[in-house]
């Protein structure tokens, strides 16, 4: 290496290891940003990055070191830069509106890819990072750290210092916030940290060229934060160096004020089981796992293990046989065939009942068929959907008990998603072999059975909650807000309510069936005029809202009202009648046409008249043979987005 080289070695590697950083406060929706980073300390940086043009910029957060697998984290180091960074947290004000806008549409397509302005190193004043996107923060020991060069401030006006000091060099290295190393050096007064940054400081002194400026004050609450950062479609792992001032809070208390704040509602450091499907929606879920969540759960301070399907049903074994002590949430990466057998594997499991109230089940969108997300986490985006998931609410979920006569006395299957009859199920279940479409697949298999106008003929038995249109929009308005404290969608705050209640504990007693199948159809049940079911097109009942990414199948459906979404049209219908119907189906607005059956149930039996169709239960295949199922209310925990499946937008429509 020559001696050029070796210079612009150590310049560019003293470059990266400089710190530039602004100063800002905490107010209710967030840390607002409310000076630039110090002027002279910019112009030097600025100079010296003349000087260099291959190591040209000053990274604020190229310190990735302790995120695991940060690669992915890494690869736009050049971006990474106090230009963009600067720009970046300006775009995270106006983001934090943004996300929840398009979340509320459920659409991948976020506006993230704002132009940013080049604010010439500073960072915009006046700019919020919202407790929504903090993932982490930690208190910066500048006195165990020896990477920086900066400038000290102290508010203490009898230890300011008259004279000169051109640079010191002050480690930042920083401890865990949680650190016990760190715990000490928190429990000291402020006065007692800022004598011990002045006389760090003096020690410090660089061979004499510059001048004390009674103007600086010595702060010690520097803070690093991580957060997520709108990269493209995705959100991404960063993070960013600022001097926190508060009135009453000094290092680590700023740090558990922040913390608090950005978890307010929900849990931190999460154990996670990850189960990933490798062969999910296009065959990508494991690397769509690995770049766009696993660097959010981990930069979270969660705890993760990976499992990955080798088989169908693979799912239900591993839920059985888990350990249910090591974690507190099992995560799907994967479609919604795994949560599917997840959750019946815990079911079997002789200990359920502790399985279901240690354990919340989530889902990481990718698959092909990613309901439970969009309904949950209100976005089909793996990486929204990972932020959504450390910073959600766990809810209980109410779950539907399907018994059939070939595998209900052994045990009955659970499902959370939908059962389905007719052309939905067909074009489910038929449609596996065109899997590499992905979840066009399912459309073409709609599209292909409603133009053929097939009829599916059927008996169907239905105990009601809700019969008549007018009777399901009355039973939403009264559930809607159930228990749920309001939610501020404008400063993307996970919940205004401080107290949050505890998710409450099942028994034995909520997996007992009010209507066993063997107990035959009671006598409270209504079966449904022979006009409507020999000529059904699509029976479909479910609980979530979503049943595709932009499917809003069951606009009225409800975590925990204790009844499900049934939802019938007549295979007679005209395809130019269906058409409109189909294409109703993004904005729910299908349920109004009068061609739609649409009522909430708390039961039903279905017995098909058929032999070659199919029921899909969850999307997964079921037995062609009559099928009963009721509604087990809140027996499942899972994680929603501030405490409600996505809006919908029912009361509107
Ligand atoms: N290693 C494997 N080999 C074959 N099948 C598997 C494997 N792992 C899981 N499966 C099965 O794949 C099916 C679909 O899984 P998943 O829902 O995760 O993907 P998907 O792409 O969304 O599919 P779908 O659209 O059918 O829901 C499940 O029934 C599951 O049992």
């Amino acid at each position: 290496m020559d001696f050029s080289s070796k210079t612009l070695k150590k310049k560019s590697s003293k470059l990266r290891k400089e710190r530039i950083y602004s100063k800002a406060i905490l107010i209710d929706t967030g840390i607002l940003i409310t000076a630039q980073p110090d002027s002279d300390s910019l112009k030097s940086t600025d100079s010296r990055r003349s000087h260099s043009h291959t190591h040209s910029r000053t990274s604020l957060s190229d310190n990735h070191e302790d995120l695991i697998n940060s690669s992915n984290l890494d690869d736009d180091d050049d971006n990474d830069d106090i230009f963009e960074t600067a720009s970046l947290i300006s775009c995270v004000t106006c983001l934090s509106d943004t996300f929840s806008k398009t979340s509320n549409t459920t659409t991948t397509t976020t506006t993230t890819d704002l132009p940013y302005t080049s604010l010439k190193g500073k960072f915009p004043t006046n700019t919020v990072i919202p407790y929504g996107r903090i993932l982490h923060a930690k208190f910066i020991d500048r006195n165990r750290d020896s990477n920086m060069v900066g400038k000290i401030r102290t508010k203490s006006s009898s230890r300011k210092l008259r004279g000169s000091i051109a640079s010191i060099d002050l480690n930042l290295s920083g401890v865990e916030s949680n650190g016990s190393s760190n715990e000490s050096f928190a429990r000291r007064s402020s006065i007692e940290l800022k004598d011990y940054a002045v006389n760090r400081r003096l020690s410090n002194v660089s061979i004499g060229h510059s001048i004390f400026d009674d103007d600086y004050e010595s702060s010690t609450n520097l803070i690093e934060i991580t957060f997520a950062k709108p990269r493209r479609h995705d959100v991404v792992a960063k993070k960013l160096l600022l001097d926190i001032d508060d009135s009453l809070l000094v290092g680590n208390g700023i740090v558990q004020e922040i913390l608090e704040r950005s978890y307010r509602g929900t849990k931190r450091k999460r154990k996670i089981l990850v189960i990933i499907n490798p062969y999910g929606g296009k065959g990508n879920a494991k690397k769509l796992f690995m770049t766009k969540c696993y660097p959010l759960l981990i930069a979270s301070r969660c705890t993760v293990d990976l499992a990955y399907t080798k088989f169908s049903g693979h799912a239900i074994t591993l839920a059985e046989a888990l350990d249910i002590n090591k974690y507190d949430t099992i995560a799907c990466a994967s479609g919604d065939g795994i949560p599917y057998e997840v959750i019946n594997g815990l079911y079997r499991r002789k200990d359920r009942v502790e399985a279901f109230n240690k354990l919340t089940i989530t889902q990481l969108p990718c698959g092909s068929g990613n309901a439970m997300s969009v309904s949950c986490h209100w976005t089909d985006n793996p990486s929204y959907a990972t932020l959504s998931l450390v910073k959600s609410t766990e809810t209980r979920i109410d779950i539907m008990c399907c018994s059939q006569p070939s595998y209900y006395n052994e045990h009955p299957r659970l499902s959370f998603l939908s059962q389905t009859y007719g052309v939905i199920a067909e074009s489910d279940i038929n449609t596996e072999f065109i899997r590499w479409l992905g979840a066009a697949r399912f459309e073409i298999g709609v599209a292909f059975n409603i133009l053929q106008r097939k009829k599916y003929p059927c008996d169907i038995y239905v105990k009601y909650a809700a019969k008549t249109k007018n009777d399901v929009k009355t039973h939403y308005m009264n559930y809607k807000n159930n228990g749920l404290p309001p939610f501020d969608i404008e400063t993307d705050n996970i919940y205004c309510a401080d107290d949050i209640p505890e998710v409450e504990m099942i028994s034995e007693e909520n997996f007992k069936l009010r209507y066993p199948f063997s107990e035959g159809i009671p006598d409270d049940w209504e079966k449904l005029d022979s006009s409507v079911t020999d000529n059904i097109g699509i029976f479909y009942t479910g609980k979530m809202p979503y049943i595709a990414a932009d499917t809003k199948f069951f606009p009225a459906a409800l975590p925990s009202d204790g009844v499900m979404e049934m939802v019938i049209t007549d295979g007679r219908t005209a395809v130019s009648r269906m058409v409109p119907i189909l294409l109703a189906l993004d904005k729910g607005t299908h349920i109004q046409q009068p061609e739609v059956l649409h009522s909430k149930i708390l039961a039903y039996k279905i017995v098909p008249k058929i032999k070659n169709t199919v029921f899909a239960v969850d999307g997964e295949k079921f037995p062609l043979e009559p099928l009963q199922v009721e509604v087990l209310p809140r027996l499942c925990k899972t994680l929603l987005r501030n405490g409600r499946f996505v809006e919908t937008e029912f009361d509107t429509i």
